[in-house]
């Protein structure tokens, strides 16, 4: 862990200028965004940095909790023992980042939390979504590499992050909860350099019950949230565990509007998990080497799941705050 923060502090400043040169040189003026160009010299990179900063200061329980590497069962064990400190939501700074393959549920669980803890849930593909579906300059590029399954690149990502956090800002967030960022090492990377993540949750689930869930999941038009009209029922294969969730039905008025991401197909999904091992499995290894990384094995559907990764995470639900989007 050592070498590892010791050779990243190393070559930070070339993170950086190399990140700002890229930005600078790969996108045109006319390709930032309004936002970032009315920051006027800001580059990109300072611009995040400022942004994250301004958000950052993170709770000691938090922290205390976060800096261990945690798989649930000895979350649970630590629990038990009072050494991990019940967290309570409110007034709370979380900078929480959820890692995981297509299809997990990052977006499912991260807006859940969300909504307990109170803190913006930013979900890149979300971003980039946006992007796509409107007539920006970056439209078209967007939806040819989404399509493929491929990675935006980091200097488009870095962009679309930045902008979506100069908005929070005016609005007065404090803390997040990332989801699909940091997606790289080398995103990893320049999250550290510009801010402490508090924690990071690795979602799993086995890569079968992962392409049944993408090839089921809907997305209503109207309110954006995502349902599953998948019945996965999996028997566990060579030491792999059974896996059972019940779909995920919309609510009548959601019915008539669901619609497929036009990434969700067969092939497609395949490329993303293939794309994930190699690109975003070694994301994990920089969080575990830095003692970040909780790893959490979901137990089946949201029902299942849900009080689970509460207790993992030591929360209490909020009864206020109960109704987090599916
Ligand atoms: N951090 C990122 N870096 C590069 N590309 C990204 C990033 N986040 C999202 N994308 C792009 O947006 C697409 C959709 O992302 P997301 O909704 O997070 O999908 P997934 O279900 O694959 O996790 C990705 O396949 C990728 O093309």
């Amino acid at each position: 862990m050592g070498a590892l923060i010791r050779q990243n502090s190393v070559n930070r400043p070339n993170i950086i200028s190399r990140c700002r040169k890229q930005a600078e040189t790969s996108l045109s003026p006319q390709l930032l965004t309004p936002a970032l160009e009315s920051s006027n010299t800001l580059p990109p990179m300072a611009a995040v940095t400022r942004l994250f900063r301004s958000s950052a200061s993170s709770s000691s329980a938090a922290a205390y909790f976060t800096r261990r590497s945690l798989t649930t069962a000895a979350a649970t064990e630590l629990r038990s023992q009072s050494c991990i400190p019940r967290i309570d939501p409110k007034g709370r700074n979380f900078q929480w980042v959820f890692l995981g393959c297509p299809g997990v549920g990052k977006g499912t669980y991260a807006s859940r939390l969300s909504a307990l803890l109170g803190v913006p849930h930013i979900a890149t593909g979300d971003l980039v979504r946006e992007e796509l579906s409107s007539s920006g300059p970056l439209s078209k590029q967007l939806e040819e590499i989404v399509n493929q399954g491929k990675l935006v690149s980091d200097e488009i990502i870095i962009n679309l992050l930045s902008k979506r956090l100069e908005m929070g800002e005016t609005k007065g967030e404090s803390g997040f909860i990332l989801d699909g960022f940091p997606r790289t090492v080398r995103q990893a990377e320049i999250l550290t350099e510009v801010t402490d993540i508090d924690l990071v949750v690795n979602l799993k689930l086995p890569e079968n019950v992962l392409l049944e869930k993408c090839l089921g999941r809907r997305i209503c038009s109207q309110c954006g949230k995502n349902f599953n009209v998948a019945t996965i029922d999996v028997k566990g294969e060579n030491g792999t565990r059974d896996i059972s969730m019940a779909p995920l039905l919309p609510p009548p008025n959601c019915v008539s509007k669901l619609i497929t991401r036009s990434d969700d197909t067969e092939t497609i999904v395949k490329e993303r998990l293939r794309i994930y091992n190699e690109k975003s499995q070694p994301v994990e290894d920089f969080y575990r080497s830095q003692g970040k990384l909780m790893e959490f094995d979901l137990p089946g559907g949201i029902p299942e799941s849900w009080p689970k990764l509460l207790e993992a995470l030591n929360l209490d639900e909020n009864e206020d705050k109960q109704s987090a989007a599916a």
